[in-house]
């Protein structure tokens, strides 16, 4: 059954492709219904192209999370985060993603796959997946994060 919480948007631009691909496989596999958002080669794209549709369709409430990966994860996390409740966390290790949603209620996990192993990749997005929001003294800073 499909619920808010096992639906993921997934996204990347070519620099990203491979990761992408290996997550969206991964996470069906262990019961997620994924939604990708592209890129969908390894030809040369710009990433805005692909990062936005995503943030649009989290803050409309299409879904909860979403996963965005390139070559840093700087321009994708750059992007998303232009969106009013967007909150894209970069994380090259599985304790930053566990912060991430930890201490800001991160709604996107950005990865870059050009300096993580896909192993790592598998952590840092199963981390943010199963890590939960600490609210208290966080929350009341998350509050004024959109201006
Ligand atoms: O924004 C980025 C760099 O900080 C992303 O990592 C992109 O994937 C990267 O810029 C793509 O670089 P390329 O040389 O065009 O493959």
């Amino acid at each position: 059954m499909s619920t808010l919480k096992n639906r993921l948007a997934i996204g990347s631009d070519h620099a990203g492709f491979a990761y992408k691909e290996m997550l969206a496989h991964w996470l069906r596999d262990n019961g997620y219904e994924v939604q990708d958002f592209g890129t969908y080669s390894t030809d040369s794209v710009d990433y805005p192209d692909f990062v936005h549709p995503v943030a649009n369709a989290i803050t409309a409430g299409e879904f909860e999370r979403g996963i965005l990966v390139c070559g840093s994860a700087n321009g994708v996390a750059i992007t998303a985060n232009k969106h009013q409740g967007i909150r894209a966390a970069i994380a090259w290790a599985p304790e930053l993603a566990e912060l991430a949603r930890q201490h800001n209620n991160a709604n996107i996990i950005c990865v870059p796959e050009r300096f993580v192993t896909e192993e790592a990749a598998r952590e840092i997005v199963s981390k943010f997946l199963n890590t939960a929001f600490e609210g208290g003294r966080h929350q009341n800073r998350v509050s004024k994060i959109d201006c």
